[in-house]
């Protein structure tokens, strides 16, 4: 068995040189970062770079086509279905589409891991929920069905149920999408103080530079099948790099691309069409 991420000084996810891609396509070449314990790491990059395709690789949802995944101490080419089931136990996932159930309420969605991974008299179910219902402000929002709260509100419900296990390591994707200033404010506070007070290492994929910037100890910038640049965020600020100020800034022209790239796919499809272009 590997020894848990608590007694190793070892970054809880790293990823050297690693290749990512469906069917013919490579969406990323040559990837290498790490995600330490307390750490919080916010992956940044446009529609379509493929952060959500990292986020699958370090689940071990998507296989590394070169180089290698290292997950607790684990090489994630060499682990079987069960001894991921048991690593992806020690990890929180808040997914793009929060992925509630909706037969069940509030209390039951966040409580579920907890049923499933934990023995606890009812009482002490009843508290470790409501307590962390709390901290996402949804205390008195425990006994609502999943119809009857808003998306805001069903975000929050998910980041509580991706945290309930107390995680070392909580990959977040897109927390900050559909909320409010404040909730945004506050979710973004809540992710800084889980990893401060778990020790956990989370990573954040986010296109909100400003909170994600507040909060973050490293930022990797993906564009282009690569990491454009990486650093603190004091570091990427003070960058003279054209992508990573056009990034940050926003602006409409410059080096990111904001088209869809052709692929092979693509012209096969097109040119299956039978109209002239
Ligand atoms: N299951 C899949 N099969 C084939 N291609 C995919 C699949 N999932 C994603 N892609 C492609 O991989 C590329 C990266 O997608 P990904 O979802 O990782 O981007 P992203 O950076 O998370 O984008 P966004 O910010 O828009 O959510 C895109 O070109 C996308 O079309």
């Amino acid at each position: 068995m590997p020894s848990p991420a608590s007694d190793s000084n070892n970054p809880v996810l790293r990823l050297d040189s690693v290749s990512l891609g469906y069917g013919d396509f490579t969406v990323l070449r040559d990837i290498s970062l790490e995600v330490s314990r307390g750490q919080v790491v916010a992956m940044m990059g446009g529609s379509g770079s493929g952060k959500t395709t990292l986020l699958r690789a370090a689940t071990g949802q998507l296989r590394a086509r070169a180089g290698v995944v290292t997950l607790f101490d684990q090489d994630l080419a060499h682990t079987d279905a069960r001894q991921l089931q048991s690593l992806r136990q020690r990890m929180g996932v808040l997914f793009q589409q929060g992925a509630l159930f909706t037969d069940l309420n509030v209390f039951e969605n966040v409580a579920f891991p907890l049923r499933e991974h934990a023995t606890l008299k009812p009482a002490d179910m009843l508290a470790r929920v409501l307590n962390t219902l709390e901290a996402v402000g949804l205390r008195c929002a425990a006994h609502l069905k999943v119809a009857e709260i808003s998306g805001g509100m069903a975000r929050r419900v998910a980041l509580a149920r991706a945290v309930i296990l107390e995680p070392e390591l909580v990959l977040y994707d897109e927390p900050f999408a559909g909320l409010d200033p404040i909730s945004l404010g506050i979710t973004a506070r809540l992710i800084r103080s889980l990893s401060d007070r778990l020790g956990c290492a989370s990573v954040v994929i986010t296109h909100d530079i400003a909170e994600s910037f507040a909060i973050a100890d490293q930022v990797y910038l993906v564009g282009q099948g690569c990491i454009k640049a990486h650093g603190t965020p004091a570091t990427l600020h003070a960058s003279t790099d054209p992508y990573v100020q056009q990034f940050l800034n926003g602006h409409p022209d410059g080096p990111v691309p904001f088209e869809y790239p052709s692929t092979p796919a693509f012209e096969s499809w097109l040119s299956r069409q039978g109209v002239a272009q």
